[in-house]
């Protein structure tokens, strides 16, 4: 399997390089040159098991090929439940029961588990780059956390990620630094991008990235959608909360191969720069607005270029998908409401799955839908627990992180400043 560039202006390149880069040098994002199809398992299985099955022509050819159950074991070692809601004819898919309590910690633990082996003869450190509104990065900062031969840098918006989130984001070992960005969740993707497409900076410092724009982190995704899909019993309809537009890609990435996925549904907080293109106005980057499901503040989502090369342009992209915009005041009254009439507690990022789910509801759609449930609840008791009127409890791996001592230094949302941090970390 050969990878080429959304952006047409890149060689081709092998499965390990890509992963190696992160990004294309023309600044576009690493495809499949020809999407495969996967003949389906005839039971479920195992979820490291259905990974490995996905993914194998994808690595078909490539060094790391021998070692994909070894990495799919070592990346898919906590369940990703689809269980029943108590809503009618809706499935909740649980993501969260990883370390840092997001879905982040399947592709994050998957790309480590790559890293590490194309590294294993490295002579210099490579260093990690990730942007992060709040979730990708403790999951990535988790999965690093003291491997030798790896760094990693996690740049955040400063007082835009939750009280627990910036604890995890700076609760790292010494190889892992994260980085408060004065500006926006697109202004530390900006200086990300900034600084993998720079070739002096990274001759002086190898990097690559940990963020959905590498192929080491979007294509596990696609293994707990075509898993949740096996064990569905008619073709699955999804709702996926999203911002940077990685999960909703794996998410189509699967159904394209052949897994039993119906209409998929994207989920945006009130960032609507994926909702106004669906409803037929051309596609405009902007900046983001907070909003208190902060890890989808996203203003220029990364994978639209993936999305559009899916479907081959605007027009088709739009028949393909649709994305509703949730505000603030209806993801509060979503948690609310069901954490009372149900005892189902979301979080503000599932809890827009849940309400463009009663959206369609409202619009006569009686089919049966699952929604990603992309975090656990419990890293944003500062906005659930006074609507649902209790605490909610921590799971023990995110408990022990949040007893550790967290440090994050200031970084303007400079990219010369930023090189020369990279430049300067000894
Ligand atoms: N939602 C993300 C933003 C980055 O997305 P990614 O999937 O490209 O890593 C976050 O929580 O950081």
């Amino acid at each position: 399997m050969r990878y080429v560039s959304t952006r047409g202006a890149a060689a081709t390149v092998g499965l390990s390089g890509a992963i190696a880069a992160g990004l294309a040098p023309d600044g576009g994002l690493y495809v499949p040159e020809a999407m495969p199809r996967v003949d389906m398992p005839r039971s479920p299985g195992s979820l490291a098991g259905t990974a490995a099955h996905m993914l194998e022509p994808f690595f078909a050819g490539d060094p790391l090929a021998m070692e994909l159950p070894a990495i799919c074991a070592e990346a898919f070692a906590f369940p990703a439940p689809r269980r029943e809601l108590r809503i009618d004819r809706a499935y909740l898919l649980e993501l969260f029961h990883g370390p840092t309590a997001a879905f982040k910690d399947f592709g994050a633990r998957f790309l480590a588990a790559c890293l590490v082996r194309l590294r294993r003869d490295a002579d210099r450190p490579l260093t990690i780059l990730v942007a992060t509104s709040g979730d990708t990065g403790a999951a990535v900062g988790a999965a690093f956390d003291g491997v030798p031969g790896m760094r990693v840098a996690i740049l955040y918006p400063d007082q835009r990620v939750s009280p627990r989130q910036a604890h995890q984001l700076g609760s790292f070992g010494d190889n892992v630094r994260a980085l408060r960005v004065a500006g926006s969740f697109d202004d530390c993707q900006r200086l990300v991008k900034a600084a993998l497409g720079d070739a002096t900076l990274q001759a002086d410092v190898p990097l690559s990235s940990a963020n959905s724009i590498s192929l080491g982190r979007l294509l596990p995704q696609m293994a707990y959608f075509g898993r949740a899909a096996l064990s569905a019993t008619q073709r699955m309809n999804t709702i996926v909360p999203t911002g940077n537009l990685g999960n909703a890609v794996a998410c189509l990435w699967a159904r394209e191969i052949g897994f039993p996925i119906g209409d998929v549904v994207f989920a945006c907080n009130a960032n609507e720069t994926l909702p106004e293109f669906f409803a037929g106005r051309p596609y405009r980057a902007r900046d983001a607005v907070a909003t208190i499901a902060n890890a989808m503040d996203v203003g220029a989502p990364s994978n639209f270029e993936r999305l559009r090369h899916l479907f081959g342009g605007d027009e088709a992209t739009r028949l393909h998908g649709h994305a509703e915009s949730v505000d603030d005041a209806e993801i509060r009254d979503t948690i609310h409401r069901h954490a009372a009439a149900d005892g189902e507690v979301f979080c503000p990022h599932t809890a827009t799955g849940i309400r463009v789910l009663e959206r369609l509801r409202m619009a006569g759609d009686e089919r049966e839908w699952t929604m990603a449930a992309t975090a656990h609840p419990a890293k944003f008791d500062t906005i659930v627990e006074p609507l649902i009127g209790r605490e909610v409890e921590v799971p023990d791996a995110l408990k022990a992180m949040l007893e550790r001592e967290s440090l994050a230094e200031p970084m303007a949302a400079d990219s010369r400043v930023f090189s020369e941090w990279l430049r300067g970390w000894q």
